[in-house]
């Protein structure tokens, strides 16, 4: 599988006399053709200096960008054929314009002809399902209507990767469903390369085909999304049960389990075990055999990404998989 883009130690600081900030710090990782890949991380982690260093809004200061081959700094006329891009604020739509007239204007600077694009409109109003909208001025269509409009922009010209910066922000849970839906037909039908930053763990696990989660610039996971949702969710269990765990039955579970947690309740307690395999488990319970205590349920507890997400950001660690 050919790897369209290349983002190898990427660094980005921005500085103002005393003020030095490093957005991004020693970035890597790599985006397939025709995948979905997410940038995963919260407020402030470095995900929009990405994007604009990849589309080539912002300088860097350390690594290089790839963009099927040509480097960002030194090749970026080559580099900017292959993209196109939606940012935050949906920059690239003309707001007293009809959705037809951005089309035709966006392809037009793009250097291609009414007649050429003619085909690829329709087929988008269509995709889109903005036919009915497409003679409407852009200021006038409710927001979620708005970032379609930009997407479709961002598509006009046919480039093979498309970044897509928040793309569901601020959209309802109807519309947001939807943007994933046309995000997922636009990568397989078209074959193209999306790259799409978001703090919705939904959108990742609903689009993406692997991601990085990025925190304070650093990358602190990179995996599948099935993946990482298999990793981090090995063998959790939650044991419901009545009594009190004496020190034996402790200190034996202490040796096998990998974590331990133990909420008391009034009718019953739990406990929480994190296993290093499901094997274990037989153990863990040939032991509570032995002790005074009642067992009431075991559940197994699968998490989505958001709580591995947040678990990564407690622990910071780093779990990198390619
Ligand atoms: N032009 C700038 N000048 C100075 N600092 C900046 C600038 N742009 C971003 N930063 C800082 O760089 C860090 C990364 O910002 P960035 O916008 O890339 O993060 P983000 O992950 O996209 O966040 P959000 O999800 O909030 O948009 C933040 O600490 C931010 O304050």
């Amino acid at each position: 599988m050919k790897e369209i883009l290349q983002i190898s130690n990427l660094e980005k600081v921005y500085s103002n006399g005393s003020f030095v900030k490093k957005a991004v710090d020693n970035i890597s990782f790599s985006v397939n053709t025709g995948e979905i890949f997410g940038l995963l991380g919260p407020n402030g982690a470095g995900k929009t200096s990405i994007i604009k260093c990849i589309c080539g809004l912002l300088d860097y200061e350390g690594g290089d960008v790839l963009v099927n081959g040509y480097s960002m700094k030194s090749k970026r006329r080559k580099g900017l054929k292959y993209i196109s891009a939606v940012l935050e604020g949906n920059r690239n739509i003309y707001w007293r314009m009809t959705v037809d007239e951005n089309l035709d204007f966006f392809s037009g600077i793009n250097g291609m002809s009414r007649s050429s694009i003619k085909d690829r409109k329709e087929y988008l109003l269509q995709q889109f399902q903005l036919q009915e909208q497409r003679n409407q001025v852009v200021n006038k269509l409710s927001r979620g209507m708005k970032q379609k409009v930009a997407i479709a922009i961002s598509l006009i010209t046919n480039k093979d990767i498309v970044l897509l910066d928040e793309p569901t922000l601020g959209l309802d849970v109807a519309m947001s469903h939807e943007m994933r839906k046309l995000l997922r037909s636009v990568a397989k039908e078209e074959g193209k390369t999306i790259l799409l930053s978001t703090h919705d763990m939904n959108v990742v696990e609903e689009t993406c085909d692997r991601l990085v989660i990025i925190n304070e610039g650093q990358i602190i996971a990179k995996d599948t999304v099935s993946n990482l949702k298999t990793v981090f969710n090995n063998d959790i269990y939650q044991i419901s049960y009545i009594g009190v765990i004496n020190n034996s039955l402790m200190s034996g579970m202490e040796k096998i389990v990998v974590k331990l947690e133990i909420k008391e309740g009034e009718d019953h307690s739990k406990m929480i075990i994190h296993l290093h395999e499901a094997t274990e488990l037989f153990r863990i319970f040939e032991m509570i055999k032995e002790a005074p205590i009642k067992l009431i349920s075991i559940d197994r507890v699968t998490k989505n990404l958001e709580g591995i997400f947040l678990d990564l950001l407690k622990e910071a660690g780093t779990h990198e998989v390619f």
